[in-house]
């Protein structure tokens, strides 16, 4: 079976969206999502211009051989875009074989390791009391986990909040970045208290989740780790700026709080100190930014020697390609921890057609070969492009810091 054709699609039905198509020469097509937020033209770029020109007339069967072809064979190796556009393919060649074998790619992984596949949702407030009745909203629809992000006192705008009750958050919100500003004493004032109040409102059997967006100092984040101790987080994600992985060792030994890394990783080397030397608990990268399932694969079987389990990020601004993917990678792989869930918009659902369902608080895979989402190409020529870039951060005395 060789690839006959590939090209990418660019749609932007509420936020914008990366699409690889390949097609075969017995007519089977696979997509992939190819989507990197701030960032989407360049990854159509390294697409169009280096990956699919080489891709035709490969055999569409040999994933791994392709994978390696553009990983090893880049030369410039790693990096979010190369891996962003490796994971496209990857993912649509995966899709392309499940379908040729007429089963759902959880079957070619593996098969069932559950049922269905636990999500977090998010529950985001101006101030503490907005917060409450999120997570009282998101409780009421099934979620037995949510991750749980508040305005602080003092701070104008913060990340993963969304800007009006109820609406997304959604952060590539200007074409040139906005400047957000940020104070760590106060964020760390603030958030045990949060903490406080959702434990006292539902109790201690709701997992809770929070979101440090790489924020702080490895021993800031060792103190916030250890106040939120009595409130038994399931995670407490990119504390702090994970390129030096030495970093974690010092969290990790001041305390117990479970520590997520790695939405913004795309290799296993990026992860392997703090993997080996279980300092961490659960790995984020996504098919689409981590090389796809091939390459994630890796990394998971990895992670499961070390007690470490999966945690999927999935935001809206990862396709229903990438989400659906990985609700087939979720239900397969032995060492799942959970999956994001950030609800895309209708406009998005309609452009992306898919057969996954959401259900009291869980994802249930579809049954349909391949990963079981495909994209009208119809409709998504009705959204152009718009450029939309990821805010910068700095501290009240205008050092640009992490964000
Ligand atoms: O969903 C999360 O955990 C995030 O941190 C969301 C990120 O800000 C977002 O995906 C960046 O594009
Ligand atoms: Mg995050």
């Amino acid at each position: 079976m060789k690839i006959e054709q590939a090209y990418t699609i660019v749609t932007s039905p509420g936020r914008n969206f990366v699409t690889l198509k390949i097609v075969t020469d017995e007519g089977i097509y696979g997509i992939g999502d190819a989507t990197l937020n701030g960032r989407e033209q360049a990854v159509v770029a390294y697409l169009d211009e280096h990956v699919i020109p080489a891709l035709i007339g490969k055999d569409a069967s040999a994933i791994e051989d392709i994978w390696q072809y553009l990983y090893r064979g880049a030369y410039w190796r790693r990096g979010p875009v190369t891996m962003s556009a490796i994971g496209a393919v990857d993912m649509a060649l995966w899709d392309i074989k499940a379908k040729a074998a007429n089963m759902p790619l959880y079957q070619l992984l593996g098969g069932r390791s559950r049922e269905r596949v636990m999500t977090y949702a998010h529950c985001t407030g101006k101030d503490i009391d907005s917060c409450l009745s999120e997570v009282e909203r998101h409780v009421a629809l099934g979620y037995r986990a949510v991750r749980v992000q508040a305005g602080i006192p003092g701070i104008p705008t913060i990340y993963g909040v969304a800007k009006r009750e109820g609406e997304r958050y959604e952060p590539a919100d200007a074409e040139i970045p906005a400047e957000h500003v940020w104070s760590s004493e106060k964020y760390l004032h603030h958030v045990p208290q949060l903490f406080a109040a959702v434990r006292e409102h539902f109790g201690h059997d709701l997992h809770l989740l929070h979101d440090v967006h790489h924020r702080l100092t490895p021993i800031e984040a060792a103190r916030l780790g250890k106040a939120v101790e009595p409130y038994h987080l399931f995670w407490l994600e990119d504390c702090v700026p994970a390129e030096n992985q030495e970093s974690l060792r010092l969290i990790r030994e001041h305390t117990t709080t479970p520590l997520a890394i790695g939405e913004v990783f795309n290799s296993i080397h990026d992860y392997r100190e703090m993997i080996q030397n279980q300092w961490i608990d659960y790995i984020r990268t996504p098919l689409t930014h981590g090389g796809g399932i091939t390459h994630v694969r890796r990394i998971a079987d990895f992670a499961a020697l070390y007690h470490v389990r999966t945690g999927f990020h999935g935001p809206t601004d990862l396709s229903p390609v990438c989400l659906g993917a990985a609700i087939h990678f979720d239900t397969w792989v032995p060492n799942f921890g959970i999956q994001e869930h950030m609800p895309h918009e209708d406009l998005t659902d309609q452009v992306f057609p898919h057969d996954y369902r959401f259900e009291d608080g869980h994802f249930l895979v579809g049954e349909a070969p391949g990963h079981g989402v495909d994209i009208d190409e119809e409709a998504a020529a009705k959204f152009p492009y718009k450029r939309a870039s990821l805010p910068v951060n700095r501290l009240e005395d205008g050092t640009l810091w992490h964000w």
